[in-house]
């Protein structure tokens, strides 16, 4: 099973898992693209493919997903859905930041939580949680999305300790930056600009991702410019990160290209 199938490192992640020759159920809000991603699936690798367009913001179609997969035999669950809100907290429709911790934390909690007694009764299966290197800082500019990665880098690190010698897996995947939609959907598409980020490919990271899973790894931070964002993250006092992101990374996460007001406090 993957949600965020419809995009990046989801498709990427579904494809992969295809060629392994897993039949899958893809999860989404856009029906059109899982059902295009369903039948190249089924036509290049003769695997068995469901598609479920389900917004994962929205709890009552969220728990009937999560008890459809408490009855079923998942093997390996790809929790990968999620979306970054852009620009200062103050700019954005508390709603819209509810649906950002609803989809990137509490849905990924409510899945993997309904799959695991079925694991554990097999004594087989695998989570795949992708997290971030942005959930080992605080993130200015992204502050909700930062704090809900930091939940699952830590949520899918404990999970993986305590099911240590059982026949069941949990590895994080904290990617930096891949080329995605996902820029676009947080308003700041400029950033795949700036080749300094040496952007790594959905195929990459989902690679690398399923890669960790099967070695039973705690985490997977793949590539050399998610290294070093975890590196600083986890160990740079913020007396020194945030000045060092105020000239780097911060004045590309204006939403709509504009450049930083000079009365800016985060950005100058
Ligand atoms: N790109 C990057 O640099 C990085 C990405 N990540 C993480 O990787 C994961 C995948 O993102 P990525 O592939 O980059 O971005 P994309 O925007 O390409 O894909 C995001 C996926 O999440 C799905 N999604 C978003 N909102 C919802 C919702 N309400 N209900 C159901 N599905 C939803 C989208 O489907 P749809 O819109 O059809 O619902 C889409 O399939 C995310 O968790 C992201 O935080 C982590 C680190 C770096
Ligand atoms: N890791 C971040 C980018 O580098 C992200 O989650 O977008």
């Amino acid at each position: 099973m993957v949600t965020g199938a419809s995009s990046g490192i989801g498709t990427a992640l579904a494809r992969r898992l295809a060629g392994q020759g897993y039949d899958l159920l893809l999860v989404a809000r856009r029906a059109d693209r899982l059902a295009a991603l369903a039948t190249e699936l089924r036509e290049t690798y003769r695997v068995g493919v469901d598609v479920r367009p389900v917004d994962l913001a929205d709890r009552t179609a969220r728990d009937a997903l999560a008890t459809e997969l408490a009855g079923r035999d998942i093997a390996v669950l790809c929790a990968n859905a999620g979306f970054s809100s852009c620009g200062h907290l103050r700019d954005h429709d508390p709603a819209q930041l509810a649906r950002e911790v609803e989809v990137n934390v509490v849905a990924v909690h409510q899945l993997a939580t309904a799959v695991l007694p079925g694991m554990l009764a097999r004594d087989r299966g695998g989570i795949l949680v992708t997290g971030s290197t942005a959930g080992e800082q605080p993130v200015p500019m992204a502050a909700t999305y930062g704090a809900t990665k930091a939940f699952l880098n830590s949520f899918s690190q404990a999970l993986h300790e305590e099911l240590r010698g059982t026949g069941v897996r949990c590895t994080l995947l904290a990617p930096g930056p891949v080329r995605t939609e996902l820029y676009d959907v947080a308003g700041v598409p400029g950033i795949r600009k700036h080749r300094w980020l040496r952007w790594l490919t959905p195929d990459q990271v989902a690679a690398a991702g399923l890669a960790g899973l099967a070695a039973n790894r705690r985490e997977v931070v793949p590539g050399v410019v998610a290294k070093a964002q975890a590196w600083s993250g986890r160990h740079l006092p913020r007396w020194l990160l945030f000045p060092a992101m105020r000239r780097s990374v911060l004045p590309l996460l204006v939403p709509g290209g504009r450049r930083p007001e000079p009365r800016d406090g985060v950005l100058s």
